[in-house]
C-alpha cells in the first residue's frame, strides 16, 4: 500500500511541531525517518498512524484519504521502543493477540491462530519459544515477538518507532539486518523512526531527513550521503570538517595557500565540507591542504589522525582504511599535504547556528576520481 502525505502541518499550542510535510513512499519501500531529537519523527508516525490528528493536510493510504478511517480499520502494525509485550502472556499469545480480540466471523479459527503465531515466530526466528513467557527472553528476542505481533494481522503498514533504541550495540547491528531480510519476505510498506543515522542508512531504501518539524532532504542513501542538500543534512551524517577558505576565480584559498581547484568563478567568503573519510595524501605537485600531523589513532579497520593546517593552525579530521597506501604518512609530526577528494563549498564563512537562520547557499560541490 503507498502512503501519501499532503501538506501536514501540526502544532501543539503556539509550537509548530510539523510544518508543510509532503511525502510520498511507495508501496513495499522501507523508509527512515531521521533527525534530531525533536525534528518531528514521532508527531509524523503518530499522524500517519492515525493516533495523532494534523492541523491541516491529508494523509492517504493507497490513493485514497484516510482522515475518517479509525485506527482500528487502518491496518497498521506498530513497534515501538518500549512497547511492553503483555507479561502474563505467552510469547504465542502475545504473538496471536490482534486476531485473537477480533470479533465474530472476522477472528480465525483456534488451531488457525496457533499456526499463525507459529509461522510468525519461526519467520522472526523464534521457534520453540512460543511457550515462555516475556521475561524469559532478551531484550532483542522480545523485541522480535513485538514485530511478530504487529505482522500478526497482515499489517498494509508497518510503523517503527526507535524499535531497537533500548538495545545494546551488537543486538542492534544484528536486528538491523535481520529487519531489512525480514522486509524483503513480507515486502509490508515500513515506515521507521530513527535518530541513528547509520541505521537509517544500513537499513532503509530511501530516507528522509527532518530537521526543526521540516524535511530538510529525501533521497536515497547514496543521494543525501554524496549530495546533502545544506549543511545541517551534511553534518547529522557523520562527522564533517568545516574549514573556512577564501573564494579566487576557481580557486579555493587559505592565506596565500591554494588548497583546491573548483568549477566555479565565485570571489568572497566560504566554508568547505569536506568529510574526515575524503581527504587523502597528495602527491608534492598536487593542490592540497599543507598541515602537519597531531595524532594519529588505529581503531581496527580505520585510522583516524588529526592534523593542524599551517597557515591557520585549525584541527582537521582524516580518516583512511588501515591498509591504504597513505596511512604510512599518518606519522605524528609529520608533515603532509592533503587532496579534497570530495567536498562541498557553501558561500558563508560560518554556519549560522539559529533556526531562523538562513541556509547558506550551496556554491559548489566537486568530487575527483581516485587516480
Ligand atoms: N503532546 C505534545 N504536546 C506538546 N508538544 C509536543 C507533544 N508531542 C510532541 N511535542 C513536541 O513536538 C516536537 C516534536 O516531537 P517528536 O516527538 O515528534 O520529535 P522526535 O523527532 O520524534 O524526537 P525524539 O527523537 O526525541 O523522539 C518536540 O519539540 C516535542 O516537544
Amino acid at each position: 500500500m503507498n502512503i501519501t502525505l499532503k501538506n501536514i502541518n501540526k502544532q501543539f499550542g503556539q509550537f509548530h511541531a510539523l510544518s508543510s510535510i509532503d511525502l510520498h513512499v511507495e508501496s513495499g519501500e522501507l523508509i527512515a525517518l531521521l533527525g534530531p531529537s525533536g525534528s518531528g519523527k514521532t508527531t509524523l508516525l503518530r499522524i500517519i498512524a492515525g493516533l495523532e490528528f494534523a492541523n491541516g493536510g491529508a494523509v492517504y493510504f493507497g490513493g485514497e484519504d484516510v482522515a475518517a478511517t479509525p485506527l482500528r480499520k487502518r491496518q497498521i502494525g506498530f513497534v515501538f521502543q518500549h512497547y511492553a509485550l503483555f507479561k502474563h502472556m505467552t510469547v504465542r499469545d502475545n504473538v496471536s493477540f490482534g486476531l485473537r480480540i477480533r470479533k465474530g466471523d472476522a477472528r480465525p479459527s483456534k488451531s488457525d491462530i496457533r499456526q499463525r503465531a507459529d509461522e510468525l515466530l519461526e519467520l522472526v526466528q523464534l521457534s520453540g519459544l512460543g511457550d515462555r513467557y516475556p521475561h524469559q527472553l532478551s531484550g532483542g528476542q522480545r523485541q522480535r515477538v513485538a514485530l511478530a505481533r504487529a505482522l500478526a494481522i497482515e499489517p498494509k503498514v508497518l510503523l517503527l518507532d526507535e524499535p531497537f533504541g533500548a538495545l545494546d550495540a551488537k543486538v542492534r547491528k544484528e536486528l538491523r539486518h535481520w529487519l531489512r531480510e525480514l522486509h524483503q519476505k513480507t515486502g509490508v510498506t515500513t515506515l521507521f523512526v530513527t535518530h541513528d543515522q547509520e541505521e537509517a542508512l544500513e537499513l532503509a531504501d530511501r530516507v528522509v531527513i527532518m530537521s526543526g518539524g521540516k524535511i530538510a532532504q529525501i533521497g536515497s542513501v547514496d543521494e543525501v550521503y554524496e549530495q546533502p542538500a545544506s549543511p545541517m543534512v551534511f553534518d547529522f551524517l557523520g562527522s564533517t570538517n568545516r574549514i573556512p577558505v577564501e573564494r579566487h576565480g576557481n580557486h579555493l584559498v587559505i592565506g596565500t595557500d591554494k588548497i583546491a581547484i573548483y568549477e566555479g568563478d565565485h570571489t568572497g567568503h566560504g566554508t568547505v565540507y569536506v568529510r574526515p573519510g575524503d581527504l587523502r595524501v597528495a602527491s608534492p605537485d598536487d593542490v592540497g591542504l599543507d598541515a602537519i600531523v597531531r595524532n594519529v589513532q588505529r581503531t581496527g579497520p580505520i585510522v583516524r589522525a588529526t592534523v593542524a593546517i599551517n597557515s591557520t593552525g585549525q584541527l582537521v579530521y582524516v580518516e583512511m582504511p588501515h591498509l591504504h597506501h597513505d596511512v604510512q604518512h599518518l606519522l605524528p609530526q609529520q608533515s603532509l599535504r592533503l587532496r579534497l577528494m570530495q567536498y562541498s563549498v557553501y558561500d558563508a564563512e560560518n554556519t549560522p547556528d539559529g533556526e531562523d537562520a538562513p541556509e547558506p547557499v550551496l556554491i559548489g560541490r566537486e568530487r575527483l576520481r581516485l587516480a
